[in-house]
């Protein structure tokens, strides 16, 4: 990493010039107009070149962009030297400086592909065949709880990104599941989560997996053990917990204080980020969910795009490609927010997921060298899944004030071809609309043929759409385990390329550190008004406001 902050640059300056001196050229419409080839230009084919199929058109053509700015970005990337760290993640080398760590997601997928020394990676083979065989046991009906009976409900207790990502991939990958095996996700330290979920459950037939990579987070412990206490409410006898808990973690020292027995536990490395842990033993809720059949599709998905990223030259490089226009608007253009929006209900955890996986990545103000920025680094990302959004928010995309950059994303076929496919067609009819709305707009002469005369000139001003909305439309053949494998991890270069051009960590987190230090310290004052001391006025007030209407 060089001491300069991305500001300094040449090709970050060049970017300004073209930004303040082309900005009002920079027109869809005319650049359209201008170029027929412009959707082959900016538009490019993924297809995997190891393992199973995995396949999608990224169309980047509807992008305030040029191909001398395009250029300019990649000249961005090149000058962070972007390649240069790539490389250093997949050698293994420790450049997650402040925790001086490896950052080894790829070493999950890799299936013996690429060279990586690291301790711990030599291990990943046994641990996938740890979750193979567990799995397979239960899902077939052979792994039984204490009364003999087979499991048919599953809970994963975790929270972050070790929940965050089995959620959505369960979510996402509904089509393969076990529909007879029941899986519920619990977080929240508020105690409705797991109140509501053990209601409806049964201590014979559940099985409670906890995913926490250190074994401290307060609220999967406290969690855990309010599972641990139901269970044993019913079932008695403390041996019978072998039988209906297990733990993913790199902590065996608390898991098996907590009470589970080391052959119980999936392991994993403290080289796998948190937001980027579906791939390891956490992805055991996964792989119990589709079978590990589809979870190895996942992985090996996702090792084609690592391949891709590892290999492709910067130009046709998708998360390259998402990286660079992403900066563009984020540092030039002040976009605040970037909205991903998936045309697939089983996508609708999509944006959720990635609010973890970019803004925990790339929320930062310091560089590596612990230099201020003096510029914007990670957007806010947020989203639905289409078209529910059009009903909601939509109509600020459009019409209102901000610059939101979009992600369309979508598959050519779905799953459930209802009433002939009427809904998808339907569903893409949509999907293709609202990025050509939102990049060509409705121009003031259209609204006022279509109004005729004697419309007040105030209507027909609240009808004109500016146009001039940039998005980005991802399209695949079929959401498959491989296909959303490949997705997954497109995203997760795109915030790495990102972290890298900004100068910035993105694979520490210590920003969720200090309201977890407060929030012990008001838990030890909680119980009586005298004890609350050492905060603001605010702080005392809201405590003793709740101190008077408490009733437990
Ligand atoms: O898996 P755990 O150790 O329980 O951590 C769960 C979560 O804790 C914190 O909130 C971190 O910021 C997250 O990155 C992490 O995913």
């Amino acid at each position: 990493m060089s001491g300069k902050l991305a500001s300094e640059y040449d090709s970050w300056k060049k970017l300004q010039h073209i930004y303040d001196s082309e900005r009002s050229k920079l027109i869809l419409k005319d650049l359209f107009a201008q170029d027929p080839d412009r959707f082959s230009k900016f538009s490019t084919d993924y297809a995997s070149t190891s393992g199973p199929d995995a396949t999608f058109l990224l169309d980047y053509s509807k992008n305030l962009i040029t191909q001398p700015i395009l250029d300019t970005l990649l000249s961005l990337v090149r000058e962070a030297r972007v390649e240069s760290f790539r490389d250093k993640m997949f050698a293994g080398e420790h450049i997650n400086t402040s925790e001086d760590r490896a950052v080894l997601h790829v070493a999950l997928r890799n299936f013996n592909d690429f060279q990586i020394q690291e301790a711990g990676t030599d291990e990943v083979a046994s641990v996938l065949e740890h979750i193979k065989v567990f799995s397979e046991s239960v899902r077939s009906g052979e792994w039984k709880g204490y009364t003999g009976k087979p499991i048919n409900t599953i809970v994963n207790i975790g929270i972050g990104g070790s929940d965050l990502g089995p959620v959505m991939v369960t979510e996402a990958l509904k089509p393969y599941s076990k529909r007879d095996l029941t899986a519920h996700f619990v977080s929240n330290i508020d105690g409705t989560h797991i109140a509501e979920t053990l209601r409806i459950c049964d201590p014979e037939t559940t099985l409670f997996i906890i995913a926490s990579k250190t074994f401290t987070t307060q609220e999967t412990i406290t969690n855990a053990e309010s599972a641990k206490e139901w269970f044993l409410a019913s079932a008695k006898e403390q041996a019978h917990v072998a039988k209906h808990f297990v733990a993913l973690s790199t902590n065996t020292k608390a898991v098996t204080t907590f009470g589970i027995a080391k052959e119980n536990m999936f392991q994993f490395w403290d080289w796998v980020g948190g937001r980027y842990s579906l791939w390891s033993a956490i992805g055991l809720s996964i792989a119990l969910v589709i079978g590990y059949e589809n979870f190895e599709q996942l992985l090996k998905g996702a090792h084609g795009m690592d391949k891709h990223f590892k290999e492709t030259p910067l130009e046709k490089n998708l998360p390259v490609l998402l990286a660079a226009v992403g900066i563009w608007y984020n540092d030039f253009y002040g976009s605040q927010t970037h909205a991903l929006l998936p045309y697939d209900q089983y996508l609708h955890k999509f944006a959720d997921y990635f609010q973890q996986g970019d803004m925990e990545s790339n929320g930062k103000t310091v560089t590596k060298n612990g230099h201020r920025v003096n510029y914007e680094t990670g957007p806010i990302i947020w989203g639905a899944a289409g078209t529910n959004g059009q009903h909601s928010f939509y109509q600020l995309v459009h019409q209102g004030t901000k610059l939101i950059p979009t992600d369309f994303i979508a598959p050519a076929t779905t799953h459930n071809p209802i009433a002939n496919s009427k809904h998808h067609r339907i569903l893409l009819s949509n999907f293709f609309a609202q990025p050509e709305a939102l990049a060509f707009g409705k121009t003031e002469e259209q609204v006022r043929k279509e109004l005729g005369s004697g419309a007040s000139e105030a209507l027909i001003k609240s009808k004109v759409f500016e146009g001039n909305k940039p998005s980005n439309s991802i399209m695949f053949p079929l959401l498959t385990p491989a296909t959303l494998g490949a997705l997954i991890a497109m995203y997760e270069h795109k915030i790495f390329v990102q972290g890298v051009v900004w100068g910035i960590n993105s694979f520490d987190q210590m920003g969720v550190e200090l309201g977890k230090v407060l929030a012990k310290n008001i838990l030890a004052q909680l119980d009586k008004p005298e004890d609350v001391s050492g905060h603001d006025s605010s702080t005392t007030g809201l405590i003793h406001y709740y101190q008077k209407f408490r009733k437990e």
